[in-house]
């Protein structure tokens, strides 16, 4: 450890210890060294003994900074590790981070295109417009078409920040198992190791770049949803720089009614433009949060969502869409039995388990939220109850799944306050029966006839000669094939007659000894059977080779 590491882990004990965070490992796990351990460093104390568990976890993960807000806000998420009440505290982390000296912007802009900044650009904005834990966004003017920009420049100083605590949390990761009772369950490495692959792939504007570029390219021309262009030409591991949008944010609720946006079609299409980015593309935009997403002011009574941010992005393979989609519908038609044999058809849960055992554990979970009306209830939770329930059963939930749900919630969230009165699931069922009814029968097949065409258009030209070649193949096979038999035959024959003639030498050989051993007076006629024994074996022998 070095020792800027161990400065750094002080700094993290401190803060876990100023906020009680070690009063929830539970006594008996306290050993006599880790009691002693603390009675020395009594100068830090439990300063919030009157805060909850969840504010004091919040609190002091604020204070240690981005790399641990966002571990927070990814832990919020997982509330199969967690009791409520802490992952909900945990999802209103905030990044309150302070802005970076735009002078540091501008250079790190101007080391990532080889020059100044005024070759490319006019009108730079050293005040930043917005900053984040990770990255800071500046505003600018495109010199080659006049366009209005934003730069996004990754923090100078943060991949140092985020290695060093990364290697902290994975320190105190495997402390958990030994510290907490329920730790091993927690699976904190896996956990920690989850994380660092999303805080790697945000550091890579590259990869948010390509993202923005597919969504865009899938959303081509869509009332529903703009995603700003992306100059990407301009782009680096560093830098990304994209068209301005002017939209109504939409946490803005005020703004939006005052702009005369209609709030049901609004509402409803976060749900269609959702639903169409998992079902129809595999592709969806997974950091739905409300920074994130505007309304455009052009044609409020047919509003179009504009979407920024598209740093993680999730994508469903066929199988786990059809999960989704053929466990909505049964969980919405109240068929439970129905949900635990779609997991057990599909090899989602072990094959021996137990239908019975797990319908009922999650009429358990879920007949309860179906105590609501239905358009108050939350497609998220029932996800989330139904993952939750699945993993009891050994079902290994898809990480992917689990962002989705994550999306999902937050959909749900923004959808309902657009539009209180908002029926998600009248909005998404017809949605859901159709990709399913497209997923099999005619238009399937058809869809997988015309998949197929341009295969077999090239291969066509091909087929004779392809013909001929295996005409030739199966004559040569069969020749082989024929030669195989008959050389087989042919041995099978002689091991038969090398069988019998050891047969014919072993009693040859034994006559003749019986006949020396009774009439010891006859020596040449034992001598003849026993010559015409061995002789009659070496024979057969030779027939075995
Ligand atoms: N194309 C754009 N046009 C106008 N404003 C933008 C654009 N892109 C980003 N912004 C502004 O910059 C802010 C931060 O951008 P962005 O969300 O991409 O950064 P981030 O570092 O990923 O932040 P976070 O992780 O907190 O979402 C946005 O909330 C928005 O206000």
């Amino acid at each position: 450890m070095t020792l800027g590491e161990i400065r750094r882990l002080y700094f993290i004990i401190k803060i876990f210890l100023t906020y009680g965070l070690d009063e929830l490992i539970p006594h008996m796990r306290i050993t006599l060294p880790l009691r002693i351990w603390r009675r020395c460093i009594f100068w830090i104390p439990n300063k919030h003994k009157n805060e909850s568990t969840g504010v004091r976890i919040r609190l002091a993960m604020e204070q240690l900074g981005p790399v641990w807000i966002k571990f927070g806000q990814m832990l919020s998420t997982r509330r199969d590790l967690f009791p409520p009440a802490i992952a909900d505290e945990l999802a209103v982390l905030q990044d309150r981070v302070a802005p970076f000296d735009g002078l540091k912007a501008k250079e790190q802009i101007e080391r990532s295109i080889g020059g100044p900044v005024e070759t490319w650009f006019d009108d730079f904005d050293i005040k930043p417009l917005a900053s984040a834990s990770i990255a800071q966004v500046h505003t600018a003017t495109l010199k080659s078409n006049g366009r209005d920009v934003v730069i996004k420049v990754i923090r100078p100083d943060i991949l140092p920040v985020i290695k060093a605590d990364m290697k902290l949390i994975y320190r105190m990761a495997h402390w958990v198992p030994r510290l907490l009772p329920d730790g091993r369950r927690l699976r904190p490495v896996e956990v920690v190791r989850d994380y660092e692959k999303t805080l790697i792939d945000e550091l890579n504007l590259l990869r948010e770049s390509a993202n923005a570029i597919q969504l865009r390219r899938n959303f081509e021309q869509s009332p529903m949803l703009y995603v700003p262009e992306v100059f990407s030409d301009y782009c680096s591991e560093s830098m990304m720089v994209m068209e301005r949008i002017y939209g109504i944010p939409i946490s803005d609720v005020a703004a939006l009614e005052q702009h005369g946006v209609n709030m049901k079609i609004l509402a409803e299409r976060g749900v269609q433009v959702f639903f169409t980015q998992v079902f129809r593309d595999s592709f969806f935009h997974a950091d739905m949060h409300p920074g994130n997403i505007f309304v455009s002011y052009d044609h409020p009574e047919d509003p179009q969502y504009i979407a920024i941010d598209c740093g993680i992005v999730g994508s469903l393979n066929k199988e786990d869409k059809r999960y989704l989609a053929e466990n909505f519908i049964a969980f919405f038609n109240r068929d439970y039995r129905k949900v635990a044999e779609l997991h057990v058809d599909s090899g989602w849960v072990p094959p021996d388990t137990n239908v019975e055992d797990f319908e009922f554990a999650i009429r358990t979970v879920c007949e309860p939220i179906f105590e609501k009306p239905l358009a108050e209830i939350s497609f998220g939770h029932v996800l989330l109850n139904l993952f939750n329930t699945a993993r009891r059963f050994n079902m290994e939930v898809q990480p992917q799944l689990v962002l989705l749900q994550k999306t999902l919630l937050y959909i749900e969230g923004i959808g309902r306050q657009l539009y209180p009165q908002l029926d998600l699931w009248k909005t998404a069922k017809p949605f859901l029966e159709d990709w399913i009814k497209d997923q099999i029968g005619i238009p399937a097949i058809l869809r997988a006839v015309k998949d197929k065409a341009p295969f077999w258009a090239e291969k066509l030209p091909e087929l004779p000669e392809l013909f001929y070649d295996s005409m030739r193949q199966h004559k040569l096979l069969q020749h082989s094939v024929d030669k195989l038999v008959s050389d087989m035959n042919a041995q099978r024959t002689r091991h038969h007659k090398a069988r019998y003639l050891f047969g014919v030498g072993a009693t040859l050989l034994l006559s003749g000894t019986a006949v020396l051993l009774s009439r010891p007076d006859w020596d040449f006629f034992p001598a003849l059977l026993m010559a015409a024994g061995i002789v009659t074996w070496l024979i057969g022998w030779r027939k075995t080779n």
